[in-house]
């Protein structure tokens, strides 16, 4: 987990799965199936990418009473999924419930799959927050808020920003995990993204696992991205 490059797999069908997996032959990636890909395919996407021995990333934001967002933790543990996600606004509550759904719902001999909560969207900025959400403090207060909430509830980490992860590492602790999207090269354009890094960036502030999207699944050559990306991160030199 630690360490990793997660691609967002934010595509429409298997189809377009297949087609962006197939020039990496069988190179073991980390990728996301997020709602987009998971609305259409179900369950059936993630049994393929695991028979293929890719790390899953499972990223349905969940966020509903803690009884519902239990019974289907309780569900998503059997799929076999590496990693999932509520959103932490749900509350300690609703977290707490997530993590015990996951414990009940693992198979006997299996690793539970490992629960982050998104803090702040990386699509938000600290004015948007302070407008919309009526939360009148700094967005590196309230994230870091919803990190030690989620701290609090028994979570293994948190989805935030890449400028958010240094605090969050000193504060909450360097084992609780940060996951950060919002990953663009310096040429790259932002897109819809508001809060965003560089993957070298991402690596000084000791980030766990960054997320990249379409910066590598809509470049014309995936694979050369990836690896730019890669080796970004990993700051391993030519
Ligand atoms: O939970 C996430 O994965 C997530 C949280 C967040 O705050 N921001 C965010 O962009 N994401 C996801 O990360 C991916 C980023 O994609 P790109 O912007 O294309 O690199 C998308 O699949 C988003 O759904």
């Amino acid at each position: 987990m630690k360490n990793s490059l997660i691609v967002a797999l934010d595509f429409a069908n298997k189809q377009e799965v297949h087609q962006f997996l197939e020039p990496f032959g069988n190179e073991q990636l980390f990728v996301k199936v997020g709602m987009e890909l998971f609305y259409q395919e179900g369950p059936s996407i993630v049994y393929e990418l695991k028979e293929k021995n890719h790390q899953v990333f499972l990223d349905l934001k969940l966020h509903d009473i803690p009884n519902t967002v239990g019974s289907a933790m309780r569900g998503l543990a059997k799929l076999g999924v590496d990693l999932v996600n509520v959103h932490a606004a749900g509350g300690k509550d609703m977290m707490m419930a997530a993590l015990e759904g996951l414990e009940v719902g693992t198979p006997a001999g299996f690793v539970r799959p490992k629960c982050i909560a998104v803090t702040q969207l990386t699509s938000t900025s600290e004015e948007q927050m302070n407008r919309e959400q009526l939360i009148n403090v700094s967005l590196e207060q309230s994230v870091l808020h919803y990190a030690s909430l989620a701290n609090s509830a028994g979570l293994d980490g948190v989805v935030c920003s890449s400028h958010e992860a240094s605090i969050i590492r000193e504060q909450v602790g360097a084992d609780f995990l940060t996951v950060t999207p919002g990953i663009r090269l310096a040429s790259d354009e932002v897109q819809d993204q508001k809060r965003v890094a560089t993957p070298e960036f991402a690596r000084g502030a000791g980030v766990s696992a960054i997320v990249v999207g379409r910066s590598i699944t809509r470049a014309e050559d995936s694979v050369q991205s990836y690896h730019q990306y890669k080796q970004a991160w990993e700051g391993v030199l030519k």
